[in-house]
């Protein structure tokens, strides 16, 4: 889960190539709609696989059991054991985008590299099949999930295959030839405006929903996350990843001192414009669009620092601190409001042996630390190495 800003340039969708012109967002919106395309494709895999071996039936109809007719039949297996593999790769890569896009094309491509051929030795059968293209041609754009501008050069690249096929064999009149060509030509257009208009509207309705979701995120006052994107998660996806790679992760939990006097003294407009401030403050010290500011509670954050050690932690804590204690805020009135900030910081370190399964354990360790700096006067960071038994744990 990313949760980084949703930039114009990153929503904004190519509608030339109908898709997002962000390759990395393109990618998050194949994998949010992976499994729905997988089970589509699957469908469309069996059903293409059975039609395409029970139409061998025709084949031994029109040829008689002559060899040709069987060799027909056999490639039309072949296709079929195409689709299965094809069900077999999806199933065994749920959660791999390639995959199913491979699948695709390597169907669509054995389906309609056999087609010609089949066609090639019934010529007197050529009218109905190229009917039947313009129909296949169809399911090409629409039925296959695939990226348009692939399911656009499948369906030209098969048209134009036909139509040489048609003007090399030159059994048919030229005018019949123009009409079949013409309803290639309608197959590929009306594909191409059902599947662009497709994959335009589901761009556009994932772009909505994320923005909807970024908002949700949101907190109004400082511009941070809220809480919510715990509750989605992050800080879980987080340490899942600290304990498959054996990566460092840290947080910082920071909180404004004697806030509620501030809010007292020059009233709560005042305390938002510090409050918002700090958040600033923190946003601008974070590593852009690896960090994450969270607004935890009224006037605590915590800060998720991805690949960081307990040192560089402590470190950036005692920046911020340094920062906000010699930055003063203007009130309304033409004072200037100071204030400090107390931190608290947990740290997972590389490799650790065992490291938390939640991210409450992780906080919680934060918050203990932050406690004892309230404690102490304030104004102050202190940090832990989180360790299985929080009886283990050392203060720095
Ligand atoms: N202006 C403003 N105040 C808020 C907001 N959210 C919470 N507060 C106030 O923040 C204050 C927090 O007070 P306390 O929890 O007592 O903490 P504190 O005064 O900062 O004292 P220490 O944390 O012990 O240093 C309360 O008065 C809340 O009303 C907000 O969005 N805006």
């Amino acid at each position: 889960m990313s949760l980084h800003h949703l930039s114009t340039p990153r929503l904004t969708i190519d509608r030339r190539r109908a898709e997002f012109a962000d390759r990395e967002f393109e990618d998050r919106f194949i994998r949010h709609f992976l499994p729905e395309r997988n089970a589509q494709l699957k469908a469309s895999f069996l059903f293409s696989a059975g039609f395409y071996v029970v139409f061998g039936l025709t084949d031994i109809a029109t040829l008689g059991p002559t060899v040709t007719a069987w060799t027909m039949v056999a490639l039309r297996v072949l296709v079929a054991l195409a689709a299965l593999c094809a069900c077999a790769a999806i199933a065994r890569h749920p959660d791999s985008a390639a995959v199913s896009i491979r699948a695709t094309n390597t169907v669509l491509a054995v389906g309609l590299g056999v087609f010609p051929v089949l066609c090639w030795y019934q010529p007197a059968a050529m009218s109905w099949n190229l009917m039947s293209l313009a129909l296949i041609l169809m399911a090409v754009y629409v039925i296959f999930p695939n990226r348009f501008i692939y399911a656009v050069a499948i369906g030209v690249v098969t048209s134009a295959v036909f139509a040489a096929m048609l003007l090399i064999q030159g059994l048919l009149r030229m005018d019949d030839v123009v009409a079949l060509v013409l309803m290639l030509v309608l197959g590929n257009a009306l594909g191409y405006i059902a599947a662009r208009r497709f994959n335009l509207a589901q761009r556009e309705q994932f772009r909505s929903t994320m923005l909807l979701q970024e908002l949700a995120d949101r907190d109004p006052l400082t511009g941070c996350h809220n809480r919510r994107v715990l509750q989605r998660g992050l800080l879980d996806a987080e340490l899942t990843r600290t304990r498959r790679y054996g990566s460092a992760l840290s947080v910082i939990l920071c909180d404004i001192d004697h806030f509620k006097q501030i809010n007292d003294t020059y009233g709560h407009a005042a305390g938002d414009q510090v409050l918002s401030e700090f958040a600033g403050l923190l946003q601008s010290m974070v590593r852009e669009a690896v960090d994450t500011v969270i607004r935890y509670g009224g006037e605590e954050f915590l800060i998720v620092l991805p690949e960081t050690e307990l040192a560089g932690a402590h470190a950036l804590a005692e920046r911020i601190r340094v920062a906000f204690a010699n930055a003063a805020t203007a009130a309304g009135d033409g004072s200037f409001i100071s204030a400090t900030a107390s931190f608290g910081v947990a740290a997972v370190p590389a490799q650790h042996p065992w490291p938390p399964s939640n991210f409450e354990a992780l906080v919680g360790a934060a918050d203990d630390q932050l406690y004892v700096v309230k404690r102490g006067g304030r104004n102050g960071v202190r940090g832990t190495v989180v360790t299985a038994a929080p009886e283990l744990r050392s203060g720095t």
